[in-house]
């Protein structure tokens, strides 16, 4: 709810009888009636200042956009309020007192007034007809630079700059009337969280009496309160779609504070004297308080709490009812996590459709209220069009996809799943389940069904999660994990995310299920939360949490990309950011990053860095490859045994490491010590132990590499392989182990 609080001035010289009485909370006249939660009669502006406003300050401290508000008639007391004077400081300059109480708080203003429609800049005189802007960071704003300000001295000094240039005029009835909404926007960054401070004069309405240019300028005034109404009034009315923002200056620069994500409070002065414009003042009060807005904290990572105050809120914007409607649904953690960063990332696009449309706009030369117009409408037209398009990605979102499941290779252990060790020349599919992932280890196979993860395979290490060390033949539920979105095998062990925590399980003896210890487990143990992605190589592990990549177990080589060699039974930070593909292998891993460029680390003897060359130590645990780079952009990486595939945005895959079995795709058995392209390309690529895939678009697969057991389901019992087409089509996923392969397909 908006923060309503109303001031009543005493009586002023001319005023010559009280027709409102205040009783506690109750205004009252001679037949109207008003109760609200703060009335004050108290002339220091002090006092007021700290009963209502100084914790909202301190909330903008803590990085929630507020807005302090002085609305009224005119001679109510709004600029007495807001300025005050030297004996008695107004609610802005206590506001700057506690603004810089804080030495680590870093600090910028703007100071403009909104006069005829046109804002201008009052620190700057040649800063004039000033832009309204959608900015990322600070929502509705100003094409105007930030004045850093470094103490509360400088910040009063250009204040009183400011001052000098508003407009004041002489009224009928005030002889230092303001003529202009002025906005004092203090821009906070505080450590991570940052917000903006704003304290609005509101210009007074007062009656029209004779026409001339004085009249022109309260017209203005009027109709930009008359706006400011309005907008109160729908956002009251239930069933109202459009709030007319852009019908002032005014109203579409406050626009985060009317019904967003501010803090709003709103401070109604009134005169005891005026029978009429304080009644009015008080309806709009009135009406204001049932106003809400949805405060966040801005900059930093949203607390439980603030999530859970979020998932409650039945006030949300268009943007959150979509995120509240998801998690309702959905309810679990996981998926409310990744719902909110859906939703940020819409924001910024929003922003940067409508920066882009102004800029066109603006080149145009439209009249104004035309330009308006067109704004509105095209806003709309994106909003319906950026609803339509969260729609369909929260379907695709919301039904998990289950497709059938084609396996083959090597049938030794059951890890094929057909209840016997046969070997499969050919993609056989596994009846009676559908499935929407799988991942083949060595000896087994994963795969999730309905959230639920089934294994089957050799158990030896624990490796199914069955409680159990048993070889099992048949597709087996994992009891007591559900709600599974990912899952991974290694060569011995397994990790899956459920209800959006990581479980590990199987074979420890490197540490790779990251709970501090070698020991192998047979059931699955949580060892971390809100977990985003998951891999796992031979005998290391990763995983993805707040947009940042930790590695575990094996890293006697760095092939974990940790510079502490050995063994780490803990997940350690990899030192790099902006991630976009990880992938582990043997003995050693690669990561890509948003920026299309590659990173290796671990053994680079057989050249499965891309970087050895012969005066090199023979493991490095971070190296960057010359190849990826901004006009070479690689977008996905793949590890197997000793060899490395990266796939550029281009769809051209490369491939380097150990040649035998002609694993790199090449007609070459060689070892290839830098990256070099196949004669196909893909749109994805996968890597198993020496045998390898690239999808095509339409959902083809070709395969290369080692067929000793089959693996690359040709049919035939060719040793090793350059890349050839398979005989299935609309493959979803794949995933290589080391003796067999597995591919959903969908009908
Ligand atoms: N709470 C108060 N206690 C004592 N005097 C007050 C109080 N509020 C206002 N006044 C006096 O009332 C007069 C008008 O106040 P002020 O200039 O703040 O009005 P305003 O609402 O900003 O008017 P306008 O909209 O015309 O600019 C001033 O002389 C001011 O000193």
């Amino acid at each position: 709810m908006l923060q309503v609080c109303i001031r009543v001035r005493p009586l002023l010289k001319h005023e010559k009888n009280a027709q409102w009485f205040v009783n506690k909370n109750n205004i009252n006249s001679s037949n109207k009636s008003f109760t609200f939660d703060q009335v004050e009669c108290e002339t220091r502006t002090q006092t007021l200042y700290n009963k209502i406003a100084k914790q909202n300050v301190k909330k903008a401290l803590n990085g929630y956009h507020t807005t302090i508000m002085c609305y009224g008639q005119t001679t109510s007391g709004k600029t007495f309020t807001t300025l005050g004077t030297h004996d008695n400081p107004g609610i802005l300059p206590c506001a700057l007192r506690d603004v810089f109480l804080d030495d680590n708080v870093k600090c910028s203003i703007q100071y403009v007034q909104i006069y005829n429609e046109v804002i201008d800049d009052l620190l700057d005189p040649k800063c004039t007809s000033l832009q309204i802007i959608n900015d990322q960071k600070w929502g509705t704003s100003l094409q105007l630079k930030q004045t850093p300000v470094k103490s509360f001295d400088q910040a009063i000094q250009l204040l009183n700059e400011g001052e000098e240039r508003r407009i004041y005029r002489e009224t009928q009835i005030h002889d230092k009337s303001s003529r202009s909404h002025t906005i004092f926007r203090i821009f906070i960054e505080n450590g991570s969280r940052y917000s903006c401070l704003n304290i609005v004069d509101l210009a007074g309405s007062e009656r029209v009496s004779s026409e001339n240019d004085i009249n022109h300028e309260t017209g203005y005034i009027n109709k930009s309160l008359l706006a400011l109404t309005n907008v109160i009034n729908q956002l009251t009315e239930q069933k109202q779609q459009h709030i007319s923002y852009r019908d002032s200056k005014l109203t579409r620069l406050l626009q985060n504070s009317l019904g967003g994500n501010s803090i709003t409070v709103l401070i109604c002065c009134i005169s005891p004297g005026n029978n009429t414009q304080t009644l009015s003042t008080l309806q709009f009060a009135q009406r204001a308080k049932i106003v809400k807005n949805t405060p966040i904290i801005n900059g930093e990572k949203q607390t439980q709490e603030l999530q859970d105050q979020q998932f409650q809120s039945s006030s949300y914007s268009n943007f959150n009812i979509f995120t509240y409607a998801q998690c309702q649904k959905q309810s679990n953690k996981n998926s409310f996590q990744a719902f909110i960063k859906l939703e940020q990332k819409y924001q910024k696009k929003y922003c940067e459709l409508l920066q882009q449309y102004y800029k066109e706009l603006n080149k145009l030369q439209i009249n104004e209220q035309d330009l308006q117009d067109v704004i509105s409408i095209l806003e709309r037209n994106i909003l319906t069009q950026l609803e339509e398009m969260k729609q369909s990605i929260s379907d695709t979102n919301n039904e998990e996809q289950q497709y059938k499941l084609l396996i083959w290779g090597s049938g030794q252990d059951g890890r094929l799943g057909f209840g016997d060790e046969k070997t499969c020349k050919i993609p056989t599919e596994i009846s009676n389940y559908k499935f929407s992932q799988v991942s083949c280890g060595f000896h087994h196979t994963l795969a999730i069904c309905n959230g639920c993860i089934y294994a089957w395979g050799r158990g030896q290490k624990g490796q199914l999660g069955l409680g159990n060390f048993e070889t099992i033949l048949s597709p087996t539920k994992i009891d007591n994990l559900k709600n599974a979105t990912q899952i991974a095998c290694g060569w011995q062990h397994s990790l899956a995310i459920c209800d959006g925590n990581l479980y590990s399980w199987g074979c420890g003896d490197d540490g790779q299920l990251g709970n501090g210890d070698c020991q192998s487990i047979n059931q699955p143990i949580a060892i971390q939360e809100d977990v985003e992605y998951i891999y796992a190589g031979h005998s290391q592990s990763g995983f993805m949490k707040e947009g940042m990549l930790y590695t575990f177990g094996n890293n006697q080589d760095g092939r974990c990309m940790i510079d502490s060699l050995g063994i780490l039974t803990e997940p350690e930070q990899v030192p790099l950011n902006d991630i976009k593909s990880v992938s582990l292998g043997v003995s050693h891993m690669g990561v890509v990053t948003n920026d299309g460029c590659v990173y290796m680390a671990g053994t680079s003897i057989d050249g499965q860095l891309g970087t050895f060359s012969i005066d090199d130590e023979v493991a490095t645990w971070f190296t960057q490859l010359d190849k990826f780079n901004s006009s070479n952009r690689a977008q996905q990486i793949q590890c197997g045994d000793s060899f490395t595939l990266v796939l550029n945005t281009k769809g051209i895959i490369y491939a380097f490491g150990k040649g035998s079995f002609k694993r790199l795709g090449l007609s070459t058995t060689d070892n290839i010590y830098e990256p070099t392209p196949l004669p196909i390309q893909g749109d994805m690529i996968y890597a198993g132990c020496r045998h390898a895939c690239s999808i095509t678009k339409n959902g083809q697969a070709y395969m290369w590499g080692f067929n000793f057991h089959n693996q690359l389901g040709l049919g035939q019992d060719d040793l090793d392989q350059e890349p050839i087409l398979l005989k299935i089509t609309n493959i979803k996923q794949m995933s290589l182990g080391y003796f067999h392969s597995a591919a959903l397909v969908s009908n």
